[in-house]
């Protein structure tokens, strides 16, 4: 293989595990130049999946590759990695610049004032970059936080939750950023918890729920494996009779069969099912015990979409 045709990121089989906690489990994947998103619930597995690309963490099992190699110790692979962790603090007497040229010093740069400055012009902020940061709005403070991940012009950047408490306007500036930065063939992996966040800029997704890689491809492909096709959906309910009466009546649902204890419930659009069940079950005063999809293939996806 030559070295132009090795893929920036590549998960084999990695799992990683504390003590007990299995945190990732067997996800196997290949992140391609451009944005791809990393999608799951609180818990699922995604800051612990961005530690292990950094090199920060290593696998319990399993093999991580940043262009072909380990990034565990090596620095070769670090000069070519960023990454900005969804908690990191920044000290808060310091300037931006004082704080992305500190970064650009631990990477051995050679001439990080020249680094920092053009760092921080990227993500604007070169005019308030002296001011000391403990002023700066939550938006502000992520740019900074992005352009010290940036200061190296790395060709992967790993970014935990990058839009967590930003406003609309200050998300639809690191998204343009990051746009940016992917056009410039750099490649990108995102995490967050909410699809509608991230669907507009990541080509790409992986979804995660406990752990384990439940589905990947581009947005349209996940929306329509949540949405778009019949899905049987079984149900244990305290009162499945009343239940089911309820659920015949609501016009997504195709069909309600009574298997004992349960209900199975065929509907087009399952999301909107979701919405409606506990509607439905408080109408009629029915206790839900457990609502699982028949379909195993789609129960990770599923319970990402009725827990969130
Ligand atoms: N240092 C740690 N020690 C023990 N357990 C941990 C540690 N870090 C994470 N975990 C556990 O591993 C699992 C995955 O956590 P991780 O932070 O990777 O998920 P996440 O998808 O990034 O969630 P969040 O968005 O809440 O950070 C969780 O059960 C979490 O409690």
């Amino acid at each position: 293989m030559s070295a132009a045709s090795i893929a920036p990121l590549v998960f084999e089989g990695v799992s990683h595990w504390y003590g007990d906690v299995v945190a990732v489990n067997d996800v196997s994947a290949v992140v391609e130049p451009g944005i791809t998103g990393l999608l799951g619930p609180n818990g699922a597995g995604k800051s612990t999946l961005l530690q292990l690309a950094a090199g920060v963490q290593a696998p319990s099992s399993g093999r991580v590759k940043v262009f072909g190699e380990s990034p565990m110790g090596r620095p070769s692979v670090f000069a070519r990695l960023g990454i900005v962790p969804e908690r990191e603090a920044l000290p808060p007497t310091l300037s931006a610049r004082a704080f992305v040229e500190a970064r650009a010093t631990l990477l051995g740069m050679h001439d990080v004032r020249a680094a920092a400055a053009t760092a921080l012009a990227t993500v604007e902020l070169d005019e308030v970059a002296d001011r000391a940061v403990e002023g700066f709005s939550k938006g502000m403070r992520q740019r900074v936080k992005l352009a010290a991940a940036m200061v190296h012009e790395p060709d992967v950047l790993l970014l935990d939750e990058p839009f967590n408490g930003l406003d609309p306007r200050q998300r639809a500036h690191m998204m343009q950023l990051l746009e940016h930065r992917a056009a410039a063939g750099t490649t990108i992996l995102l995490s967050s918890h909410i699809l509608e966040e991230i669907e507009g800029v990541a080509s790409r997704m992986l979804v995660m729920v406990a752990g384990r890689l439940a589905a990947s491809g581009d947005h349209r492909t996940l929306r329509r494996l949540m949405t778009d096709r019949p899905h049987t959906v079984r149900i244990r309910a305290s009162d499945p009779r009343m239940l089911a009466s309820v659920l015949v009546t609501l016009p997504d649902v195709i069909g309600v069969e009574i298997h004992g204890t349960q209900v199975l419930v065929r509907t087009a659009d399952h999301a909107v099912l979701a919405r409606q069940l506990v509607r439905a079950a408080q109408v009629c005063n029915v206790t839900l015990h457990a609502v699982q999809p028949a379909d195993e293939s789609l129960e990770h996806v599923f319970a990402y979409l009725v827990n969130r």
